[in-house]
């Protein structure tokens, strides 16, 4: 059988691309590096990939609105998207610099020399506590992927540039590694989506991707017995001037026996001040789990303007 491609925010390095690694191993696919996060849906869209790993939400900086915005799909660009399974990775943010640079170190430990940091906008957010103690008033660039930015700063040796980025991509990269766990919860873990295209899952059937090697999961999870539980996300629009319409909505959910694990909104782009809704939900998968579900978005479809379900998937979260 030809390799399958994945496609993940590149370039080598990131955390998608360790990710991507972990579910597929090393040598049955072929990597495939994506620019952005719009680039590797346009590739699961156009069957230019099998499969895009998308990060969804993080444990300490909450939501990836990049990604809710592409499941959004505003423009109708990525119809036969949906949701196949998901994937949790510990996430520890290491401080780099160039392998060779005069970095000085500080009274306070903070290397002074440093006066521009590079990273991925969502891992400021999961280094906050570090950066405001050490690195206060430091320039912040961002860049595409914590990868670009190991990458950057791997060229620079004045020593006046760091990035934070992963133990992986200082290896690939070969920088030097000057502060290691520098999130601020050790249990930082970010979800990941496998993303992929519907109409290929039709024709395909199981055959398109080889089972998911989920058993590695986040290293500080415990290994436990695999969920029993589905997921399901659904998108949907509602009836802003509507008394009730949101609440008639996820009343929806509990009526069908699902419970709610996340809710998410973000602006519709229709009108000023109104939002799409992102609920995803659960419940231990049976023989009749696809009816149970198909009968909901019948139910959600009475309540709210517009509805996609964006696919269902198996819990894959183990109870620690
Ligand atoms: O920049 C990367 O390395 C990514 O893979 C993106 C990303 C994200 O957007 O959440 C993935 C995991 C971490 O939470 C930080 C950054």
């Amino acid at each position: 059988m030809a390799q399958i491609r994945v496609a993940f925010l590149g370039p080598a390095g990131s955390f998608s691309h360790e990710a991507a690694l972990q579910l597929y191993g090393p040598s049955a696919a072929e990597f495939v590096p994506c620019v952005s996060f719009a680039v590797a849906f346009s590739a699961v869209q156009r069957k230019t990939a099998h499969c895009a790993v998308i990060p969804f939400e993080n444990s300490t900086n909450g939501s990836v609105v990049q990604t809710l915005d592409l499941l959004a799909d505003h423009g109708n660009l990525y119809s036969d998207i949906v949701v196949h399974d998901e994937h949790y990775l510990a996430v520890h943010h290491c401080l780099l610099a160039h392998k060779n640079a005069a970095v000085q170190q500080g009274p306070d430990s903070s290397y002074r020399s440093i006066t521009k940091l590079y990273t991925h906008p969502q891992a400021w957010g999961q280094c906050e506590q570090f950066l405001s103690r050490y690195y206060k008033g430091v320039e912040r660039q961002d860049v595409s992927s914590t990868s670009k930015a190991a990458e950057i700063v791997s060229r620079d040796a004045t020593g006046q540039s760091a990035a934070i980025a992963s133990r992986f991509a200082a290896d690939h990269y070969g920088t030097s590694i000057l502060e290691a766990n520098i999130e601020d919860k050790h249990e930082n873990t970010t979800r990941f989506l496998v993303l992929r295209n519907l109409e290929s899952m039709r024709t395909d059937g199981a055959a398109g991707l080889p089972e998911t090697d989920n058993n590695t999961m986040a290293s500080h999870i415990e290994i436990s017995p695999p969920s029993q539980k589905q997921k399901v996300l659904i998108a949907f629009t509602i009836n802003h001037s509507s008394p009730g319409a949101l609440a008639d909505a996820l009343l929806t959910f509990k009526t069908h026996g699902m419970n709610l694990t996340s809710i998410n909104s973000r602006p519709s782009l229709v009108r000023a001040w109104q939002y799409i809704f992102f609920v995803e939900c659960e419940a231990i998968s049976h023989a009749h789990f696809d009816d149970v579900a198909e009968k909901m978005l019948q139910g959600l479809r009475n309540v709210t303007e517009s509805c996609r379900n964006l696919g269902n998937w198996r819990d894959r979260l183990l109870a620690g």
